[in-house]
Parts: C-alpha cells; sequence; structure tokens
C-alpha cells in the first residue's frame, strides 16, 4: 500500500491534485484573513462557491489551487466573507504559495478511494515564531507533549503535506510547526512495501506526532508577519521568491519529546549515489532487476555509485516501481529515452532497454527462436548462454555478478540444459528472480531432445521455476514449424 498520491524520488507529487470530479474549478481572489483570529479554514462567502455548493454539504470540503497544490485547505462557508474571495490568512497563503489580492483558479479536492490517506504519524520541525521571542536572546522551553496535544487538535480532521507550516500558540509563545515528514504506515509496513511514498494525508486521532527543533538559523523561511495579516514584504507579494532567515538568537528547547522509533538505518536499503552526486536511499530489492549492480544488492555495502544521473535514476525508479508492482512502465516523453536507454544499459536494466527500443521504434528483438547451433557459437565465441529448462539466458555479462562466482557457469554449464545444475546450486529461489533479465528466448522445439542433460531436475523444481518464469514465450509446436516450412 502506498502513501497518498504517487510521488517521484526527488520529492515533486506524479499526478498532481485528485480534483473532485464534474466539478468546474472557481476562479477566487484571495484575500487577506486575520492570521490572529484564524481557524485554520478558507471562508467562502456561500454565493462563491456557484456548483460547489452541493459538493460541500456533502463533505468534499477540501480546497487546492487547480494546478494542483500539495497542500489542502478546508472551507468553511460563511456569510461575512466578501463574495468572489477566498479569505486566507498568511500562512495559509505561504502553504499555498498564492499572494493577496491576486486572482487563482481552485478546485475542491477529492480523496481517491484506492489510497491511503489516514496519517500513521507526521514528523514536525518546531521553530520560534518570527516574533519578539525569536528575535530576543534566551532559551524558551517547551514541553513537548503538551504542544503535541495542542497540534493533534488543531490539525485534526485535517490534511497536512510535507513542508506545510502550521502556526500554534502555546502560553503566549507563538510557534511555527514545519510538516517534515508524514507516514500512512508504520515502520514495520515501510520495511515490508518494496517502495513507500507519502507526503499528504489526513490527522487522525491516532495519529503519532513527533517533534524535533528546527534550527531557527539554519534553514531560510518565508517571512511571515504576525504583527500584519500581510504575508508578504511590500513589492514583493507576487515574486512568492523571497525569504529570508529568522535571524533572532532566541532558542527554543523541547522538553519530554517522544522519540521516533526504529531511528536506525535499515539494512533493506542501500543508498544510490549518481554521477551528479546525489543520494537516493532505495529499497535493495527494488534494484534487483538491474542485473550490474547485484554484488552490492545482495552484500551489506551501505552505498553504491552508478553513472546516472539524478533526473534519469529518479525516472529508472519510476519505471522499477511500476514493474515491481506489475503496473505498465509510464509514458515518458520521446525526449527522454535517449537518456534512460543508456540509464539501462548503465544498470544493466534489460526491461527498460525493451521499453526505451519499442518506444523508440526499434522493436525488441532480443526475444525469438534459437537453435542449439546458435547457442554453441556463441558460447565458442567467449560468450556465456545458458539453457535452463528449454529458455536460453544470456548471462555473459553478467557472470562477475554470478554470487556463485565467475568461473562455475562456464566450467559445468555451457552447450547443456543446466536445470539440474541450476536446482542443485540455489537453495534460496532469489536466483529465480533474476532469470527475466537474462532471457532472450525459447531453444528452438526441433533441438529440444538433441541438448545434452547430464541430469534431469526433479518434477517440483520444474513446477516451481515454471511459476516463475511466465514471461517465457510461447514457441510454436514443431508440426506448425515444420507446416511453415512445407509452405515456402
Ligand atoms: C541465470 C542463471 C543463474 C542465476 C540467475 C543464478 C543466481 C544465483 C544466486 C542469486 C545465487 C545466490 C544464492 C541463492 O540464491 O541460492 C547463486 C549462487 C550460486 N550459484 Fe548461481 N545462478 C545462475 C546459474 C548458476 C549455474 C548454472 C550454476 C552452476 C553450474 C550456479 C552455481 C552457483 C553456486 C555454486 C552458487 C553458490 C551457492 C552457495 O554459496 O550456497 N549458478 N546463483
Amino acid at each position: 500500500m502506498k502513501g497518498l498520491g504517487p510521488i517521484s524520488y526527488q520529492g515533486a507529487p506524479i499526478n498532481g491534485s485528485h480534483k473532485a470530479e464534474g466539478l468546474p474549478t472557481i476562479r477566487l481572489r484571495v484575500e487577506n484573513a486575520d492570521l490572529a483570529a484564524a481557524t485554520g479554514d478558507a471562508v467562502l462567502h456561500p454565493a462563491s462557491c456557484g456548483a460547489w455548493h452541493a459538493a460541500l454539504l456533502e463533505g468534499h470540503r477540501y480546497l487546492c489551487l487547480a494546478k494542483g497544490s500539495d497542500c489542502l485547505v478546508n472551507v468553511r462557508l460563511d456569510n461575512s466573507a466578501r463574495e468572489g474571495c477566498a479569505c486566507l490568512d498568511s500562512v495559509q497563503q505561504h502553504n499555498l504559495h498564492v499572494a493577496p489580492g491576486e486572482h487563482y483558479e481552485f478546485s475542491l479536492w477529492e480523496h481517491p478511494s484506492d489510497e491511503a490517506f489516514e496519517l500513521h504519524d507526521l514528523e514536525g520541525e518546531v521553530r520560534l515564531f518570527r516574533s519578539r521571542e525569536a528575535a530576543a536572546s534566551g532559551t524558551f522551553q517547551v514541553d513537548a507533549q503538551r504542544l503535541t496535544k495542542l497540534i493533534s487538535k488543531q490539525l485534526f480532521g485535517r490534511v497536512v503535506a510535507v513542508n506545510e507550516l502550521v502556526l500554534v500558540h502555546l502560553d503566549g509563545l507563538a510557534l511555527i510547526i514545519r510538516i517534515a515528514n508524514v507516514n500512512t504506515l508504520d515502520e514495520a509496513a515501510k520495511e515490508e512495501a518494496l517502495s513507500y511514498h507519502c507526503y499528504r494525508g489526513l490527522v487522525t486521532p491516532d495519529t503519532i506526532i513527533y517533534l524535533t527543533e528546527g534550527d531557527v538559523r539554519g534553514e531560510p523561511m518565508q517571512q511571515i508577519s504576525d504583527s500584519s495579516p500581510q504575508l508578504l514584504a511590500e513589492g514583493d507579494q507576487k515574486s512568492q521568491g523571497h525569504l529570508s532567515e529568522c535571524s533572532g538568537s532566541g532558542r527554543l528547547v523541547l522538553l519530554n519529546r517522544r522519540p521516533r522509533p526504529f531511528g536506525g538505518r535499515s539494512h533493506t536499503v542501500i543508498d544510490v549515489l549518481t554521477r551528479d552526486d546525489e543520494l537516493f536511499p532505495v529499497k535493495r530489492k527494488l534494484l534487483r532487476p538491474c542485473i550490474n549492480l547485484t554484488q552490492a544488492v545482495r552484500s551489506d555495502v551501505p552505498s553504491v555509485t552508478i553513472n546516472v544521473d539524478t533526473l534519469v535514476f529518479d525516472r529508472v525508479l519510476i519505471f522499477l516501481e511500476a514493474t515491481a508492482a506489475g503496473q505498465l512502465a509510464p509514458d515518458f516523453a520521446v525526449h527522454l529515452l535517449g537518456d534512460l536507454l543508456h540509464a539501462g544499459e548503465a544498470l544493466g536494466l534489460q526491461s527498460l532497454q525493451g521499453y526505451c527500443r519499442a518506444k523508440l521504434g526499434r522493436l525488441d528483438s532480443r526475444i525469438q527462436l534459437r537453435t542449439f547451433e546458435e547457442v554453441e557459437a556463441h558460447n565458442a565465441a567467449g560468450q556465456c548462454w545458458l539453457i535452463l529448462d528449454g529458455m536460453v539466458l544470456d548471462v555473459t555479462r553478467w557472470l562477475p555478478e554470478h554470487p556463485g562466482g565467475a568461473r562455475i557457469i562456464p566450467a559445468q554449464s555451457l552447450n547443456l540444459d543446466c536445470a539440474r545444475f541450476f536446482e542443485v546450486y540455489h537453495s534460496s529461489r532469489e536466483s529465480f528472480l533474476y532469470l527475466r533479465e537474462f532471457y532472450i528466448g525459447e531453444l528452438h522445439p526441433k533441438d529440444v531432445a538433441a541438448v545434452p542433460c547430464k541430469e534431469r531436475p526433479s518434477p517440483e523444481f520444474l513446477a516451481q521455476l515454471r511459476g516463475y518464469t511466465r514471461f517465457r514465450m510461447q514457441p510454436p509446436d514443431e508440426e506448425s514449424l515444420v507446416k511453415a516450412f512445407k509452405s515456402f
């Protein structure tokens, strides 16, 4: 099960927002709501809602930008709001990346029923709000448990997204919480999942909240002023790019923090370092089809360097996830296919190579009927083509990565059906999972009987092997091959 909405490995949501079906977008002018009196809702006049009215009453109550904002804002109808306007406080404006006085297309957001939605936990970074306290020197101690209760109450029933800010007041202190991480799964389920991304979800009374102290001066924050409802400095309202550091020296200390369990690094993850020095923590088993990474993925090494750039690898991971989930590969734009093909070659990811070639119009001719003569000729030329239960597998380039060593296969298994060797040497069934990557076709039916076979594999092994190799092409039976021959 995934987190809410697919997200690329670089953190960008892939599909944008899920707009409530059949409902039009509505153009609204953003108006400042008084931050001091903020409820966290976007306030709309009932007359501004037009076609949304019925849906709002039914419970579609989340507002987002029509072009797809990560952040969603709860909607409240109020006759006191100005018609044609969305009243948003300055924190909401920051979260939605909108400026007061400007018009934007908004839509209602509907939660897709097939995705996990309720948050198991969230992580928040707490900072002193840009205010007298932040500017003053000294230490401000805050009881994390009380703050957690307050946040829980304030966010209950709201959908929060990563990087969203939440303003909380506790004992006269104004605190800004940045949502640093959200999860719809617990740690154990995340370990199990082949891949997992989550950037948004619903806060329930059961959502666990972990708080940490944000580095006051370390991270620039968009300027939010509590003295005025105006979010951005004059003249800077449209740019939305103005960042200013919280330059105060006031320090926040959280007491009684709830630590996150299983904080340690998981062995199931390996850090992949791209050519341009970006680091991707990736589940080892997701990388299994990348046969050039076999040794790194199967060993304990914490990281591996690849000759692929960040942006291309990001897409490779999306491709791997889709195929691992049995879904169709995403429709990558044609201009990316060249780079993806090179990445497929660098990583030894045959399926990606096939995908790119097919899309580039060069149909994948890798998988075909192979004669025994052809297999022998390739092996005589220094390659390593195996015959396994009639499948022909090209493991030439993978031999140095073979966990059983590079020598044993050419020494024992060339030019015969090696199914029995395969059965004997491989205690785990992990080896089955690689076969698809090496598969280059079927032995020609006319040659099947002629292939030497020292010992037959057990029927149980064959049944298991065939269960794992449903990708095999269906070879034509000998009768139809003879008929085809006779027709010439
Ligand atoms: C495409 C063909 C093959 C694949 C994908 C493959 C894969 C693997 C894998 C994943 C392992 C790790 C241990 C395991 O999973 O059991 C392994 C170990 C091994 N393989 Fe292969 N293998 C292949 C062919 C062969 C052949 C034909 C032989 C022998 C002639 C062989 C001999 C061994 C040996 C001796 C080990 C070490 C076993 C041990 O340490 O217990 N492999 N192979």
